[in-house]
């Protein structure tokens, strides 16, 4: 899943795609590079971030999709929270819904139920204002499962077919260097429930604290954990770096699909 920032304060990237061409020519380099998903998101939600207005981020995001859809032959996800951004978003061309809320706003389930497209169900402890003001769990593991298995079951009894549904940890969203490690490891706990799993890890701060490496010295941390993660079962890996990160997922794959050991 290859990361499109629209958000003029991303600061993994600093908003560098923000026109709508100037991010059709990178999410075509992406699809080239192997990206199998190209995530536009409108809304950026780094530790502390406050969100932004309904109208905001469509002015963000739908021109994109838009510019993408016919252009880019990979399917769109829309990252967003929030219903009307959900429905335009579709409308325009997106083919998943990846919500860093798990839908949870007013509207989202049915929002999802109504468009019948993938959804990705991402955990969260607090907002994106407080998450990391003082995470803390009991067990990290199974306190997330819980929270995800639970969301499943609202998408279901609100008619969204199972079928549709991806799980993901969402590392670094409420979580210490140690609750993002142990929830690494514990992935395949996760994995066990037959659902797909997503893992975003790609320059996170959890790279730049464990290795003390600025924001562009992020590559080599972020490919190893895209490894360790698909080694322990996750399907989808949302990157910044498509090039490198399917090379590791392809090598991966082949040496888990090798007979006998
Ligand atoms: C939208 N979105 C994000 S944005 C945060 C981010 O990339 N921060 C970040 C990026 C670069 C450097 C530092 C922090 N992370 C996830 C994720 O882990 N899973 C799913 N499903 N969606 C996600």
């Amino acid at each position: 899943m290859g990361i499109l920032n629209v958000t003029p304060d991303s600061f993994s990237d600093g908003g560098v795609f923000v026109g709508a061409d100037q991010a059709l020519a990178h999410a075509r380099q992406m699809e080239a590079d192997g990206a199998a998903i190209i995530d536009v998101g409108g809304e950026s939600t780094r530790p502390g971030s406050r969100g932004v207005s309904v109208d905001e981020e469509l002015s963000r995001v739908i021109p994109v999709l838009e510019a993408l859809h016919g252009e880019v032959s990979v399917p769109l996800s829309v990252d967003t929270s929030k219903p009307a951004v959900m429905r335009a978003a579709v409308d325009a061309g997106a083919g998943l819904i990846n919500d860093v809320m798990a839908l949870r706003r007013d509207g989202a389930l049915a929002a999802a139920r109504d468009l019948s497209v993938p959804v990705c169900l991402m955990h969260m402890q607090g907002t994106p204002e407080t998450m990391q003001d003082k995470p803390c769990y009991q067990h990290v593991v199974k306190e997330v499962v819980t929270f995800l298995l639970e969301r499943v079951e609202a998408a279901e009894a609100a008619g969204i077919e199972r079928c549709n549904l991806m799980l993901d940890p969402g590392f670094g969203f409420g979580k210490t260097d140690p609750h993002n490690a142990e929830l690494l490891k514990g992935l395949p706990k996760l994995v066990g429930h037959g659902l797909p799993v997503l893992a975003g890890l790609s320059r996170k701060s959890l790279v730049g604290r464990v290795l003390g490496r600025a924001m562009e010295e992020r590559l080599a941390g972020s490919v190893a954990l895209a490894t360790m993660a698909t080694m322990h079962g996750a399907r989808i890996i949302r990157a910044h770096d498509v090039r490198e990160t399917v090379d590791a997922v392809r090598l991966v794959n082949y040496v888990m699909a090798a007979q006998g050991a």
